[in-house]
């Protein structure tokens, strides 16, 4: 029985590169593809989670949407690496900063991503997993931002389930432990690819600072985020 289209994606399996990169916002998506591919076609319309194949310098990359939050990212990522044969997943996305040194629009690879969600339990693990970046995508990654002059931090994040919070009494202990910064998805990515055995690499950009109160508007964290973008789209290459 063939696995796809799925309930969610309407692509079926040969519309989808080898290679995708994921913001939350599907618009985020339309974005990267209008900027930076050739040859584009949407292959997925479904929930308005837009999905686009073409090629970056001649290699084939998809670009697509994976909403707010584990259980979200959880589907696409799951789909994306199990039912379409996808090997590498490279998230692009924003994040709180935690870091008093981190500025907005600076951009931090997630070498780790800890998280207050309970995604890992479906795992039954005897103990708690610890979501990890692939090392070559990461190592690449710095290659390529130090190459292209952007500044880029490498440590640990939290992915949260939650986006508004009561106090500010997890952000500050999350920050004793030297996490970098905040978003929601990460911890998920790493899982799925762990389980399936494939890549992922989340890259973000400094949004805001939730401990400060400062931020980026809409519009920005639409489209400034090209940095984060060229970086990620260079791994799409093999000679990167
Ligand atoms: O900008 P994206 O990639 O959606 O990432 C961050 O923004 C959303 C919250 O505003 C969450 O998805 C969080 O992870
Ligand atoms: O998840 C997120 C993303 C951006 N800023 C935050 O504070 N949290």
């Amino acid at each position: 029985m063939p696995l796809t289209p799925t309930p969610h994606n309407s692509a079926v399996a040969g519309d989808i590169a080898k290679t995708v990169l994921m913001p939350g916002d599907p618009l985020r998506a339309k974005y990267i593809a209008d900027t930076y591919l050739d040859d584009v076609r949407c292959v997925n319309e479904v929930r308005n989670m837009l999905a686009f194949t073409g090629t970056y310098q001649g290699n084939p990359v998809t670009v697509m949407g994976h909403g707010m939050g584990m259980p979200s990212i959880g589907i696409y990522s799951y789909e994306l690496f199990n039912f379409y044969d996808v090997d590498t997943i490279i998230r692009v996305g924003s994040a709180g900063g935690y870091a008093d040194d981190l500025q907005l629009r600076d951009v931090v690879a997630a070498q780790g991503a800890c998280t207050n969600s309970r995604y890992a339990h479906q795992f039954n693990l005897p103990g708690d997993f610890a979501p990890i970046a692939s090392f070559d995508l990461l190592e690449r990654a710095v290659a390529a931002a130090r190459a292209q002059g952007v500044n880029i931090r490498v440590g640990n994040v939290l992915s949260s389930d939650t986006f508004y919070e009561e106090t500010t009494d997890a952000a500050l202990a999350w920050k004793k432990m030297g996490v970098l910064a905040v978003e929601m998805e990460a911890a998920a990515l790493y899982m799925n690819a762990a389980r399936a055995g494939k890549k992922a690499l989340c890259l973000l950009t400094i949004s805001d600072k939730p401990l400060t109160g400062e931020g980026l508007p809409a519009d920005e964290r639409q489209t400034s985020f090209n940095q984060m973008m060229e970086v990620a789209l260079a791994l799409t290459t093999p000679e990167a």
